[in-house]
């Protein structure tokens, strides 16, 4: 017989569209139960009976579905695993509000989103969605954007932040240390004679000597330090709340320790750099701090390479000379 439309499609249905009802739940794959006054679970439909009932027989306590659960490695992930003290939390909240939305993970890695409707009759429904695949989906999105923005930031060869970094957080550095009336300093690093190793032994071991300095410039970085790849074989190293002095100290530990390449065979590939540091001024621009810089080290490779040099009132910044060999 064909079933005729209530006329009151949010009451109790007739026999027939209960009756279906109750299959469609059967064959659901939510998961569907019920929790009398008491929160014991009266009432499941297979999905969550195969998921969670595990030979249970109804009614059960909530308390104890959630126990059993957490026995068998497959109940509502808890932090801190303290389920007597998650029940003492939990139990008084879940009838707090007529309806919530929330989402959980289980202790064998999957994800439900949960939906609790409090019935006038003070009874609980609880329907939940398997959301474990869009999770992982989120997830990968997740982890893909924080390696898109990392690579964004970071030269590829070196693994050091790269020009466009370098620049951005300089620029907030100097601004932050203007304002906090902090010095703030860089040190243009080059190394010498770049093209030599080039021609002698490879482009490939060019790229490995890149490579070396990159990683012996971090280890002597303090907190708050940047030293990134602005270009070929020209690096700059931030230093704020350095002055001009300290950031010279800095460059030069890095460069009278730094260790040459070694090659295959044990045969070492000295290599070397020369640098010229500067002390922003107030309103200075990274432009014209890295010009002041710049001069420094046109001199120090004029001198002969192989050391540091400060600018000094000639390149502009009226800070005194401080330079080492
Ligand atoms: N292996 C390698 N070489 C690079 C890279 N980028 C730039 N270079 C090389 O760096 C060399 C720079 O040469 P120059 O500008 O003449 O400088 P230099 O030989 O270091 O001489 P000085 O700076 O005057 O001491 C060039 O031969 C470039 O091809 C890179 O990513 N890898």
């Amino acid at each position: 017989m064909p079933l005729v439309a209530a006329p009151n499609p949010a009451g109790t249905p007739p026999p027939p569209v209960a009756a279906a009802l109750v299959q469609a739940l059967a064959e659901s794959e939510l998961l569907v139960a019920l929790f009398d006054a008491c929160d014991q679970l009266c009432w499941c439909n297979p999905a969550f009976a195969q998921r969670f009932l595990d030979g249970l027989a109804l009614p059960v306590p909530f308390a104890e579905l959630v126990q059993h659960n957490s026995r068998r490695g497959l109940g509502v992930r808890i932090d801190g695993g303290d389920v007597e003290a998650f029940l003492r939390d939990r139990l008084p909240r879940r009838r707090r509000l007529p309806y919530r939305a929330f989402e959980v993970d289980t202790l064998d890695g999957r994800w439900l989103r949960m939906t609790h409707t409090l019935l006038e009759s003070g009874w609980l429904l609880s329907v939940s969605t398997d959301i474990t695949e869009l999770k992982q989906g989120e997830l990968m999105l997740r982890r893909a954007q924080a390696q898109a923005e990392q690579d964004a930031r970071t030269d590829m060869l070196t693994g050091a932040p790269n020009r466009r970094h370098v620049f951005e957080y300089g620029l907030m550095a100097l601004q932050c240390c203007d304002l906090a009336g902090q010095p703030c300093s860089v040190a243009l690093i080059d190394l010498d004679h770049f093209k030599r190793i080039n021609d002698g032994h490879g482009h490939d071991m060019g790229d490995a000597v890149l490579r070396s300095l990159a990683a012996q410039a971090f280890a002597v970085l303090r907190n708050g330090d940047l030293f990134g790849r602005i270009g070929g074989e020209e690096f700059l190293l931030l230093t704020p709340g350095a002055r001009q002095e300290q950031a010279l100290e800095i460059v030069e530990r890095l460069r009278c320790q730094l260790q040459p390449l070694m090659l295959d065979g044990g045969a070492r590939l000295p290599f070397s750099f020369s640098a010229g540091v500067a002390q922003a001024l107030s309103g200075d621009s990274m432009d014209s701090l890295i010009t002041r810089a710049d001069r420094a080290l046109y001199r120090a490779k004029l001198a002969g390479r192989n050391r540091t040099e400060s600018a000094d009132a000639g390149d502009g910044s009226g800070l005194n000379t401080a330079s080492s060999s």
